[in-house]
Protein backbone atom coordinates (compact mmCIF):
# COMPACT_ATOMS: atom_id res chain seq x y z
CA UNK A 1 0.00 0.00 0.00
CA UNK A 2 1.63 3.28 -1.21
CA UNK A 3 -1.28 5.92 -0.72
CA UNK A 4 1.29 8.93 0.40
CA UNK A 5 4.81 8.62 -0.95
CA UNK A 6 6.70 11.80 0.85
CA UNK A 7 9.66 13.49 -0.77
CA UNK A 8 12.52 14.37 2.49
CA UNK A 9 15.26 16.40 0.57
CA UNK A 10 18.45 14.06 1.76
CA UNK A 11 20.46 17.15 3.01
CA UNK A 12 17.55 18.39 5.90
CA UNK A 13 18.67 16.22 8.55
CA UNK A 14 15.24 17.68 10.63
CA UNK A 15 12.63 16.05 8.06
CA UNK A 16 14.94 12.58 7.56
CA UNK A 17 14.30 12.47 11.53
CA UNK A 18 11.06 12.48 11.79
CA UNK A 19 9.94 11.31 8.25
CA UNK A 20 8.00 8.34 10.10
CA UNK A 21 5.69 9.94 12.26
CA UNK A 22 4.31 12.19 9.39
CA UNK A 23 1.24 9.74 8.37
CA UNK A 24 2.62 8.74 4.85
CA UNK A 25 2.69 4.78 4.12
CA UNK A 26 6.45 5.55 1.99
CA UNK A 27 8.84 8.27 2.72
CA UNK A 28 11.43 8.97 -0.55
CA UNK A 29 14.84 9.86 0.67
CA UNK A 30 15.43 12.51 -2.30
CA UNK A 31 19.39 12.85 -3.42
CA UNK A 32 18.09 14.08 -6.71
CA UNK A 33 16.86 17.30 -7.70
CA UNK A 34 15.84 18.83 -3.84
CA UNK A 35 19.96 18.81 -2.92
CA UNK A 36 21.77 21.15 -5.16
CA UNK A 37 25.66 19.77 -6.81
CA UNK A 38 27.62 21.25 -4.06
CA UNK A 39 25.79 19.23 -0.89
CA UNK A 40 25.30 15.80 -2.56
CA UNK A 41 27.84 14.27 -0.74
CA UNK A 42 27.00 16.41 2.63
CA UNK A 43 23.39 14.98 1.61
CA UNK A 44 24.57 10.84 0.72
CA UNK A 45 25.99 10.59 4.31
CA UNK A 46 23.39 11.97 5.95
CA UNK A 47 20.39 9.62 4.18
CA UNK A 48 22.99 7.02 4.71
CA UNK A 49 23.21 7.55 8.64
CA UNK A 50 19.09 7.76 8.67
CA UNK A 51 18.93 4.35 7.08
CA UNK A 52 21.72 2.72 9.72
CA UNK A 53 20.69 4.36 13.18
CA UNK A 54 17.06 5.57 12.24
CA UNK A 55 14.51 2.97 12.20
CA UNK A 56 11.41 3.66 10.35
CA UNK A 57 8.85 1.11 11.63
CA UNK A 58 5.52 0.74 8.95
CA UNK A 59 7.26 3.30 6.67
CA UNK A 60 8.18 1.89 2.94
CA UNK A 61 12.10 4.13 2.48
CA UNK A 62 12.80 4.53 -0.87
CA UNK A 63 16.24 6.69 -1.82
CA UNK A 64 16.04 8.78 -5.06
CA UNK A 65 19.17 8.54 -7.14
CA UNK A 66 20.81 10.89 -9.71
CA UNK A 67 20.16 10.28 -12.97
CA UNK A 68 22.84 8.16 -14.95
CA UNK A 69 24.43 11.09 -17.00
CA UNK A 70 25.21 12.23 -13.60
CA UNK A 71 28.82 11.55 -11.44
CA UNK A 72 27.11 10.93 -8.38
CA UNK A 73 24.29 8.08 -8.83
CA UNK A 74 26.89 4.98 -8.71
CA UNK A 75 28.28 6.77 -5.72
CA UNK A 76 24.51 6.76 -4.29
CA UNK A 77 23.85 3.36 -4.51
CA UNK A 78 27.43 2.55 -3.22
CA UNK A 79 26.49 4.28 -0.44
CA UNK A 80 22.87 3.52 0.48
CA UNK A 81 22.16 -0.23 -0.78
CA UNK A 82 24.15 -1.70 2.27
CA UNK A 83 21.88 -0.20 4.26
CA UNK A 84 19.03 -2.25 2.50
CA UNK A 85 16.69 0.64 1.93
CA UNK A 86 13.45 -0.81 0.19
CA UNK A 87 13.54 0.37 -2.73
CA UNK A 88 15.38 2.58 -5.42
CA UNK A 89 13.94 5.52 -7.61
CA UNK A 90 16.27 6.12 -10.49
CA UNK A 91 15.39 9.41 -12.12
CA UNK A 92 15.02 11.04 -15.87
CA UNK A 93 14.49 7.03 -16.82
CA UNK A 94 13.69 7.01 -20.43
CA UNK A 95 14.06 3.23 -21.50
CA UNK A 96 14.68 -0.26 -20.36
CA UNK A 97 18.32 -0.20 -21.08
CA UNK A 98 18.42 2.41 -18.00
CA UNK A 99 16.85 -0.01 -15.33
CA UNK A 100 19.17 -2.96 -16.45
CA UNK A 101 22.02 -0.70 -16.03
CA UNK A 102 20.98 0.60 -12.31
CA UNK A 103 19.97 -2.94 -11.27
CA UNK A 104 23.26 -4.31 -12.63
CA UNK A 105 24.89 -1.67 -10.18
CA UNK A 106 22.74 -2.53 -7.85
CA UNK A 107 23.53 -5.99 -8.10
CA UNK A 108 27.20 -5.84 -8.02
CA UNK A 109 26.76 -3.73 -4.80
CA UNK A 110 24.45 -6.18 -3.29
CA UNK A 111 26.74 -8.80 -3.83
CA UNK A 112 29.63 -6.68 -2.12
CA UNK A 113 27.80 -6.27 0.95
CA UNK A 114 26.76 -9.54 0.94
CA UNK A 115 22.88 -9.19 0.55
CA UNK A 116 20.86 -11.17 -1.64
CA UNK A 117 20.39 -10.26 -5.40
CA UNK A 118 17.53 -8.69 -6.16
CA UNK A 119 16.84 -7.61 -2.36
CA UNK A 120 16.34 -4.20 -3.02
CA UNK A 121 13.76 -3.28 -5.43
CA UNK A 122 13.09 -0.71 -8.10
CA UNK A 123 10.36 2.52 -9.14
CA UNK A 124 11.59 4.17 -11.86
CA UNK A 125 10.35 8.10 -12.28
CA UNK A 126 9.30 8.86 -15.60
CA UNK A 127 9.65 12.60 -16.54
CA UNK A 128 10.68 12.99 -19.53
CA UNK A 129 8.71 12.38 -23.42
CA UNK A 130 10.85 9.51 -24.08
CA UNK A 131 10.31 7.64 -20.27
CA UNK A 132 6.39 8.22 -21.12
CA UNK A 133 6.72 6.62 -24.82
CA UNK A 134 8.32 3.60 -23.76
CA UNK A 135 6.56 3.03 -20.22
CA UNK A 136 5.66 -0.82 -20.87
CA UNK A 137 9.25 -1.35 -21.66
CA UNK A 138 10.95 -0.26 -18.31
CA UNK A 139 7.82 -1.47 -16.20
CA UNK A 140 9.14 -4.84 -17.88
CA UNK A 141 13.08 -4.09 -17.98
CA UNK A 142 13.80 -5.83 -14.74
CA UNK A 143 12.37 -8.28 -12.14
CA UNK A 144 12.82 -5.23 -9.47
CA UNK A 145 10.73 -2.97 -10.97
CA UNK A 146 7.53 -2.52 -9.05
CA UNK A 147 5.40 0.12 -10.18
CA UNK A 148 5.67 3.48 -12.32
CA UNK A 149 6.09 7.10 -11.19
CA UNK A 150 5.31 9.94 -12.49
CA UNK A 151 7.20 13.10 -12.62
CA UNK A 152 4.67 15.99 -13.69
CA UNK A 153 7.35 19.01 -13.33
CA UNK A 154 10.64 17.38 -15.33
CA UNK A 155 7.62 16.31 -17.59
CA UNK A 156 6.07 19.34 -18.66
CA UNK A 157 9.68 20.78 -19.07
CA UNK A 158 10.40 18.38 -21.29
CA UNK A 159 6.88 19.51 -23.35
CA UNK A 160 8.46 22.82 -23.28
CA UNK A 161 4.71 23.55 -21.95
CA UNK A 162 3.96 25.08 -18.62
CA UNK A 163 2.04 23.07 -15.67
CA UNK A 164 -1.25 24.10 -14.55
CA UNK A 165 -3.48 23.23 -11.65
CA UNK A 166 -5.79 21.69 -14.42
CA UNK A 167 -3.79 19.20 -15.53
CA UNK A 168 -4.58 19.17 -19.34
CA UNK A 169 -0.58 18.65 -20.82
CA UNK A 170 -0.09 15.72 -18.20
CA UNK A 171 -3.31 13.75 -18.95
CA UNK A 172 -1.42 11.69 -21.90
CA UNK A 173 1.40 10.98 -19.49
CA UNK A 174 -1.24 9.97 -16.70
CA UNK A 175 -2.95 7.21 -18.50
CA UNK A 176 -0.19 6.12 -20.48
CA UNK A 177 1.44 5.01 -17.09
CA UNK A 178 -1.31 3.37 -15.41
CA UNK A 179 -2.13 1.26 -18.21
CA UNK A 180 1.44 0.13 -18.83
CA UNK A 181 1.70 -0.51 -15.03
CA UNK A 182 -1.56 -2.58 -14.86
CA UNK A 183 -0.45 -4.21 -18.18
CA UNK A 184 2.35 -5.50 -16.39
CA UNK A 185 0.20 -6.63 -12.87
CA UNK A 186 1.95 -3.23 -11.03
CA UNK A 187 0.86 0.24 -9.92
CA UNK A 188 1.24 3.81 -10.68
CA UNK A 189 2.01 6.58 -9.24
CA UNK A 190 1.02 10.18 -9.86
CA UNK A 191 2.99 13.09 -9.59
CA UNK A 192 3.30 15.67 -6.55
CA UNK A 193 0.71 19.02 -6.11
CA UNK A 194 3.37 21.38 -5.55
CA UNK A 195 1.31 24.12 -3.75
CA UNK A 196 1.85 23.19 -0.17
CA UNK A 197 -1.26 26.04 0.85
CA UNK A 198 -4.15 25.06 -1.84
CA UNK A 199 -5.44 22.18 -0.28
CA UNK A 200 -8.48 21.73 -2.15
CA UNK A 201 -7.06 21.65 -5.18
CA UNK A 202 -5.14 18.94 -3.88
CA UNK A 203 -7.88 17.28 -3.08
CA UNK A 204 -9.31 17.88 -6.58
CA UNK A 205 -6.03 16.63 -8.14
CA UNK A 206 -5.91 13.69 -6.23
CA UNK A 207 -9.20 12.55 -6.86
CA UNK A 208 -8.20 12.94 -10.66
CA UNK A 209 -5.55 10.54 -10.18
CA UNK A 210 -7.56 8.23 -8.02
CA UNK A 211 -10.31 7.86 -10.98
CA UNK A 212 -7.54 7.36 -13.84
CA UNK A 213 -6.79 4.26 -11.74
CA UNK A 214 -3.13 5.50 -10.25
CA UNK A 215 -2.71 3.65 -6.51
CA UNK A 216 -1.13 6.55 -5.12
CA UNK A 217 0.77 10.05 -4.64
CA UNK A 218 3.85 11.56 -3.97
CA UNK A 219 3.65 14.58 -1.57
CA UNK A 220 6.18 17.48 -0.94
CA UNK A 221 4.88 18.44 2.52
CA UNK A 222 3.83 16.76 5.63
CA UNK A 223 0.24 18.86 5.23
CA UNK A 224 -0.71 17.35 2.36
CA UNK A 225 -0.25 13.59 3.61
CA UNK A 226 -3.65 13.44 5.29
CA UNK A 227 -5.70 14.28 2.24
CA UNK A 228 -3.67 11.76 -0.08
CA UNK A 229 -4.14 9.13 2.37
CA UNK A 230 -8.14 9.59 2.74
CA UNK A 231 -8.56 9.82 -1.08
CA UNK A 232 -6.73 6.91 -1.57
CA UNK A 233 -8.31 4.82 1.19
CA UNK A 234 -11.98 3.15 0.70
CA UNK A 235 -15.08 5.34 2.04
CA UNK A 236 -16.72 3.64 5.57
CA UNK A 237 -20.02 3.33 2.68
CA UNK A 238 -17.92 1.59 -0.15
CA UNK A 239 -16.40 -0.79 2.40
CA UNK A 240 -19.82 -1.72 4.05
CA UNK A 241 -20.88 -2.50 0.26
CA UNK A 242 -17.83 -4.21 -0.81
CA UNK A 243 -19.40 -6.80 2.48
CA UNK A 244 -22.31 -6.59 0.79
CA UNK A 245 -21.37 -7.82 -2.84
CA UNK A 246 -19.62 -10.16 -1.33
CA UNK A 247 -22.24 -11.91 1.15
CA UNK A 248 -24.49 -11.56 -2.07
CA UNK A 249 -22.40 -13.44 -4.54
CA UNK A 250 -22.01 -16.18 -2.15
CA UNK A 251 -25.93 -16.32 -1.67
CA UNK A 252 -26.03 -16.52 -5.39
CA UNK A 253 -23.26 -19.24 -5.67
CA UNK A 254 -25.86 -21.34 -3.45
CA UNK A 255 -28.59 -20.35 -5.44
CA UNK A 256 -26.08 -21.55 -8.55
CA UNK A 257 -26.20 -18.07 -10.22
CA UNK A 258 -22.96 -16.17 -11.33
CA UNK A 259 -25.23 -12.88 -11.87
CA UNK A 260 -27.30 -11.53 -9.26
CA UNK A 261 -28.94 -8.16 -8.40
CA UNK A 262 -28.09 -6.46 -5.02
CA UNK A 263 -30.52 -3.48 -4.94
CA UNK A 264 -31.73 -3.25 -8.23
CA UNK A 265 -27.93 -3.26 -9.69
CA UNK A 266 -26.05 -6.01 -11.81
CA UNK A 267 -23.19 -8.16 -9.47
CA UNK A 268 -21.05 -9.99 -11.87
CA UNK A 269 -17.44 -10.87 -11.83
CA UNK A 270 -15.92 -7.57 -12.40
CA UNK A 271 -17.55 -5.84 -9.36
CA UNK A 272 -16.75 -8.88 -7.11
CA UNK A 273 -12.90 -7.84 -8.02
CA UNK A 274 -13.38 -4.30 -7.23
CA UNK A 275 -15.10 -5.44 -3.62
CA UNK A 276 -12.24 -7.50 -3.04
CA UNK A 277 -9.46 -4.64 -4.00
CA UNK A 278 -11.94 -2.74 -1.45
CA UNK A 279 -11.54 -5.42 1.23
CA UNK A 280 -7.98 -6.00 0.58
CA UNK A 281 -7.12 -2.12 1.41
CA UNK A 282 -9.70 -2.56 4.56
CA UNK A 283 -7.55 -4.83 6.08
CA UNK A 284 -4.12 -2.97 4.53
CA UNK A 285 -5.42 -0.55 6.78
CA UNK A 286 -7.22 -1.19 9.73
CA UNK A 287 -5.37 -4.83 9.79
CA UNK A 288 -8.63 -6.66 9.38
CA UNK A 289 -12.30 -5.80 8.47
CA UNK A 290 -13.29 -2.16 10.03
CA UNK A 291 -17.19 -2.66 9.39
CA UNK A 292 -19.11 -5.91 9.11
C1 LIG B 1 7.83 22.68 -0.26
C2 LIG B 1 8.58 23.12 0.96
C3 LIG B 1 9.83 23.90 0.55
C4 LIG B 1 7.66 24.05 1.79
O1 LIG B 1 8.38 24.48 2.85
P1 LIG B 1 7.72 25.29 4.07
O2 LIG B 1 8.79 25.70 5.00
O3 LIG B 1 6.84 26.36 3.50
O4 LIG B 1 6.84 24.19 4.72
P2 LIG B 1 6.04 24.25 6.03
O5 LIG B 1 4.76 23.60 5.73
O6 LIG B 1 5.99 25.62 6.59
O7 LIG B 1 6.86 23.34 7.03
C5 LIG B 1 6.31 23.03 8.28
C6 LIG B 1 7.12 21.98 8.96
O8 LIG B 1 7.09 20.78 8.17
C7 LIG B 1 8.43 20.40 7.87
N1 LIG B 1 8.40 19.86 6.49
C8 LIG B 1 8.11 20.55 5.39
N2 LIG B 1 8.21 19.74 4.32
C9 LIG B 1 8.60 18.54 4.79
C10 LIG B 1 8.88 17.33 4.18
N3 LIG B 1 8.82 17.15 2.86
N4 LIG B 1 9.23 16.29 4.96
C11 LIG B 1 9.32 16.42 6.28
N5 LIG B 1 9.07 17.58 6.93
C12 LIG B 1 8.72 18.60 6.18
C13 LIG B 1 9.25 21.66 7.98
O9 LIG B 1 10.60 21.33 8.25
C14 LIG B 1 8.57 22.34 9.13
O10 LIG B 1 8.99 21.72 10.33
P3 LIG B 1 9.30 22.59 11.62
O11 LIG B 1 10.37 23.54 11.22
O12 LIG B 1 9.71 21.58 12.65
O13 LIG B 1 7.99 23.28 11.94
C15 LIG B 1 8.97 21.93 1.87
O14 LIG B 1 7.78 21.32 2.26
C16 LIG B 1 9.91 20.96 1.20
O15 LIG B 1 11.09 21.18 1.15
N6 LIG B 1 9.38 19.83 0.70
C17 LIG B 1 10.13 18.83 -0.02
C18 LIG B 1 10.47 19.30 -1.42
C19 LIG B 1 11.11 18.22 -2.23
O16 LIG B 1 11.54 17.20 -1.71
N7 LIG B 1 11.17 18.37 -3.56
C20 LIG B 1 11.73 17.44 -4.45
C21 LIG B 1 10.80 16.32 -4.72
S1 LIG B 1 9.47 16.68 -5.76
C22 LIG B 1 10.14 16.61 -7.25
O17 LIG B 1 11.30 16.64 -7.45
C23 LIG B 1 9.17 16.43 -8.27
C24 LIG B 1 9.73 15.89 -9.55
O18 LIG B 1 10.87 15.13 -9.47
C25 LIG B 1 8.73 15.06 -10.03
C26 LIG B 1 7.95 15.77 -10.99
O19 LIG B 1 8.50 15.91 -12.08
O20 LIG B 1 6.80 16.12 -10.66
C27 LIG B 1 10.15 17.03 -10.42
O21 LIG B 1 10.85 16.79 -11.38
O22 LIG B 1 9.75 18.14 -10.13
MG1 LIG C 1 12.03 15.61 -11.45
Amino acid sequence: MRRTMLFLPGNTPNMLINGDTLGADTIIFDLEDAVSPDEKDAARILVRNALRYQSYPGCETVVRINPTDTAFWKEDLRAVIPLKPDVIMPTKVNGGAMIREVSACMAEVERAAGIEEGTVKILPLIETAMGVEKAFEIATADARVIGLFLGGEDFTADLHCKRTKEGNEIFYARTRLVCAARACGIEAYDTPFTDVEDMEGLEKDTEFAKSLGFAGKAVISPRHVDIVNAVFSPTEAEIAYAHDVMDAIEEGKRQGKGVISLRGKMIDAPIVKRASQVLEMEKAIYGGAQYE
